[in-house]
């Protein structure tokens, strides 16, 4: 038996590790600014300057001006200690009100002040489902797959990330100016620009999504292919813990919601250069898996051809795990756009600290995430993996949903569940798509799924900013906002989770007839 002598640079366990850890980490800087806005709904959708206390409660300065001098002007306090150019850190704020018919006197010290922008929900809500715009109505993800297929990841990387560069520099322009009441394609002309910077920067951010994924099956298929998946995602989830994190404190400390962003930008900038040493990599080993081929006398793999989509599109269990997808992703990353929000209104968590509990679950899966892949590499149970996760997803939702329970403590648990169920997921669905697709088509094999999960992640912020505006929010007489009811967005979450679970009964009972070893284990032995 012929020896083989020559090795692929992919056979190096440091080689394809550093490989892994530079394409992740251009993907942690994109999953930073796909989140970076979520835990400033509540800045956005305020008008005018909003006033944050050293106790960690805020307040639209319109609303605490009007206290100070509703009084002063009935002469019940004397001399008021707060004007509209005193809005400053440091200022000390004295009001009273009136609680249960009695007058209570207040006094809070200014901890900073940021500009709100005056969004609707509605408004917020199509911006955040502006990730997906292009991707879905202009086909650009399906695209994306066959460039990738047809040019090589060497190309669609670079071209990807500089995507997402672009988009999250327009995003961080739109932000950081004031257009007054101008107007782009009917809508204000700040949202809009918003929402087509990140628009572009999602379609760079999901081609950027496939890519890593072929790279990651190029460097570890028949090895640590699922732990390696888990990894990738794992420090994907960094980004978007920090975002959920930092994004506010950043914002108060510097006034303006578009400091994020920019941070943002900067991130995908350095991302942008790292995958350009990745394709110094990936140059090497395509050289190096030329020569092993041509030691053994074997034949380039043919390449992809337009019409090997038909047998893509023909395998009911590929779309199994594209509808498990959009179900299942619908219920999380969309979700996590309002879950600050639901932190201050439903939870009663101070605003300060509200991003910092959805920042859990990101948190929850870095760890989580590697272990689950790890654990299908070894012993296998992708399917049934995924329909745990799912069953704990809807159980989630629905805890959200009930209108007891209100604590900050019951949110935690709720979240860290959740963030079980993200990482269960997630780890099992990725690596098995190379299980069911062969690796020529697996460009467009993962384009397709991103495409359709991409369906969810652009409507189903749209439907839930639309259902706030409309079902959940609650004013007074006068028309002022004075809370929300989160139960109808929690319970069309709790829909999804559902379907989650239907779906991924159905894949597991066509594994079992069609024998794509979902159930066994990655690693050859
Ligand atoms: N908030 C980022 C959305 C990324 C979506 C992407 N298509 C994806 O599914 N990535 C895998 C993951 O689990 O994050």
């Amino acid at each position: 038996m012929k020896e083989t002598i020559q090795k692929r640079l992919s056979d190096s366990k440091t080689a394809r590790w550093t490989a892994l850890f530079i394409v992740s980490f251009t993907m942690m800087c994109g999953y930073f600014l796909t989140d970076v806005m979520s835990p400033l709904e509540n800045l956005l959708t305020t008008k005018g300057q909003v006033v944050y206390f050293t106790d960690d409660t805020s307040m639209p300065a319109d609303s605490l001006v009007a206290k100070v001098n509703y009084f002063s002007s009935e002469e019940m306090l004397s001399n008021s200690l707060l004007t509209v150019e005193q809005l400053e850190e440091g200022s000390k704020v004295q009001y009273y009100e009136m609680q249960n018919g009695a007058q209570t006197q207040t006094e809070k010290t200014i901890s900073s002040v940021a500009r709100g922008e005056g969004w609707s929900s509605t408004e917020y809500g199509f911006f955040s489902g502006a990730y997906g715009l292009i991707n879905v109505f202009l086909l650009m993800l399906f695209f994306g797959g066959v460039i990738l297929d047809k040019m090589g990841i060497r190309f669609t990387g670079m071209m990807s990330s500089g995507l997402m560069f672009m988009g999250a520099l327009i995003k961080w322009y739109a932000l950081s100016s004031d257009f007054g009441d101008a107007q782009l394609f009917g809508m204000d002309m700040q949202v809009a620009l918003a929402s087509l910077g990140f628009a572009i920067f999602g379609m760079g951010a999901e081609i950027t999504g496939i890519t890593a994924s072929k790279v990651i099956v190029k460097w570890f298929a028949g090895k640590e292919l699922a732990l390696a998946m888990g990894l990738q995602v794992a420090m994907a989830r960094i980004g978007t813990a920090v975002a959920l994190a930092v994004s506010l404190p950043v914002a108060r400390w510097m006034g303006d919601v578009s400091y994020p962003v920019l941070f943002g930008a900067i991130l995908l900038c350095v991302g942008f250069a790292s995958y350009m040493i990745y394709c110094v990599m990936d140059r090497k080993e395509d050289a190096s898996a030329a020569a092993v081929r041509m030691e053994n006398g074997e034949t380039e793999e043919e390449g992809f051809k337009l019409s090997d989509l038909k047998l893509i599109f023909c395998s009911k269990g590929f779309w199994l795990i594209n509808l498990l997808c959009l179900m299942f992703y619908a219920g999380v990353f969309p979700f996590l756009k309002f879950a600050t929000k639901l932190m201050i209104y439903k939870y009663d968590v101070p605003e300060s600290f509200a991003g910092l509990i959805p920042a859990l679950l990101p948190f929850g899966t870095i760890l989580l995430t590697p272990v689950f892949g790890s654990l299908y590499d070894r012993i296998g149970r992708g399917a049934t993996l995924m329909i745990i996760g799912s069953v704990m997803l809807t159980v989630v939702h629905v805890l959200f949903a009930l209108p007891v329970m209100n604590y900050w403590w019951f949110a935690v648990i709720v979240m860290i569940v959740l963030g079980i169920a993200f990482s269960l997921v997630p780890s099992a669905m990725w690596p098995s798509v190379p299980k069911i697709i062969p690796m020529k088509q697996l460009g467009s094999a993962y384009a397709t799924i991103f495409y359709i999960q991409n369906i969810g992640l652009t409507m189903v912020p749209w439907l839930i900013g639309w259902v706030i505006e409309h079902f959940a929010t609650l004013r007074n007489e006068a028309g002022v906002i004075v809370g929300y009811d989160y139960t109808a967005p929690m319970v069309i979450f709790a829909v999804f989770g559902l379907c989650a679970i239907l779906i991924s009964t159905l894949l597991r009972v066509e594994d079992s007839k069609k024998h794509y070893g979902l159930e066994e284990a990655n690693m050859k032995k």
